[in-house]
C-alpha cells in the first residue's frame, strides 16, 4: 500500500481529484467505484469545478456506488442516491443509466444485490475504487465479522455506526438498521482503490489499517492484500504514525 501524507482535507481532496482525473481522461468507458459520507465531499466538489471548466466529460464514464440504507428511497435526502445526485451526479455530464446506487427500497433486497453484482459484471471491472474509513473499520457498510469472502448484500449496521451517521439524520432512531453493501471480495476485485482518510479521529483506525493483523474483526485490513491501493491521508489522521 502507498500512503500519500498531505496536508489537510483540501489537499486530500484534491489530490483525490488528480488521480480520479487521470484515469476518467485515459481510459476507454472507465468505471468507477464511489463513497459517500464526509470524507469524498471535496473530492467530488472538485470534479465538478474541473467538470465546469472543461477539463473533463463524464458521458463515457460508469458510476458503482458502495452502498445504500435498506428502506430510503433516491427522494429521501438521507438516502446515499440523494446525496450523490446532491453532491456530484446533477452537476455533471454522466448519463443517469450509468450512475448506479444500489436501491435500498427494493421489495426483493437479495435479488437486488444479485442484479447489483450482474451490472458491475457487466462492466468487467471496476477501474478505481473510492473508499473511506469507518472507524471501526468498516469499508463500504461491511461491519467488523463481515466475511472476506462477500460479494454485495444486506447487512445489519453496527450501533456504532448508527451512532457515527447519526449527524446526518433529524434524529439518531431515524437512521435505518439495514444497508446495502457491496462485500469485501467485491472491492478486492477493483483493479486500483483509492482509500480517503482525514482528521485526528481516523488516526486509530487508520495505524491499525496499516500495522494491525489482517482480520475479519477489521474489515479494512483486508486491503493489506490488494495489489494497488493508495491511501491519501492528511497530517491528522497519520498523527499516529511516523510517515
Ligand atoms: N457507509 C459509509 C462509508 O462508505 C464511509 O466511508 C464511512 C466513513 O464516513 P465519513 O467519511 O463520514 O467519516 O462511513 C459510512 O458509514
Amino acid at each position: 500500500m502507498e500512503v500519500i501524507k498531505v496536508k489537510n482535507y483540501d489537499a486530500m481532496s484534491e489530490k483525490a481529484c488528480s488521480i480520479i482525473m487521470n484515469r476518467v481522461i485515459n481510459l476507454d468507458n472507465p468505471v468507477l467505484g464511489l463513497a459517500t459520507g464526509s470524507t469524498p465531499e471535496g473530492l467530488y466538489e472538485y470534479l465538478i469545478n474541473t467538470y465546469k471548466e472543461g477539463e473533463i466529460s463524464f458521458k463515457d464514464t460508469a458510476t458503482f456506488n458502495l452502498d445504500e440504507y435498506v428502506g430510503l428511497a433516491p427522494s429521501n435526502p438521507n438516502s446515499y442516491h440523494y446525496y450523490m445526485n446532491e453532491k456530484l451526479f446533477k452537476h455533471i455530464d454522466i448519463p443517469d443509466k450509468l450512475a448506479h446506487v444500489p436501491n435500498g427500497s427494493a421489495q426483493d433486497l437479495d435479488s437486488e444485490c444479485r442484479h447489483y453484482e450482474q451490472l458491475m459484471r457487466d462492466r468487467k471491472q471496476i477501474d478505481v475504487q473510492i473508499l473511506g474509513l469507518g472507524l471501526n473499520g468498516h469499508i463500504g457498510f461491511n461491519e467488523p465479522g463481515t466475511s472476506f469472502e462477500s460479494r454485495t448484500h444486506v447487512i445489519d449496521l453496527d450501533e456504532t455506526t448508527r451512532k457515527a451517521n447519526a449527524r446526518f439524520f433529524d434524529a439518531p432512531e431515524d437512521v435505518p438498521n439495514k444497508a446495502i453493501t457491496m462485500g469485501l471480495e467485491t472491492i478486492m476485485d477493483s483493479k486500483e482503490i483509492i482509500l480517503l482518510v482525514s482528521g485526528a479521529r481516523k488516526a486509530e483506525p487508520l495505524a491499525r489499517l496499516l500495522h494491525g493483523e489482517v482480520s475479519e474483526e477489521f474489515p479494512a485490513s483486508i486491503l493489506q492484500n490488494h495489489k494497488d491501493v493508495v491511501i491519501i491521508a492528511d497530517e491528522a489522521s497519520l498523527s499516529e504514525l511516523e510517515i
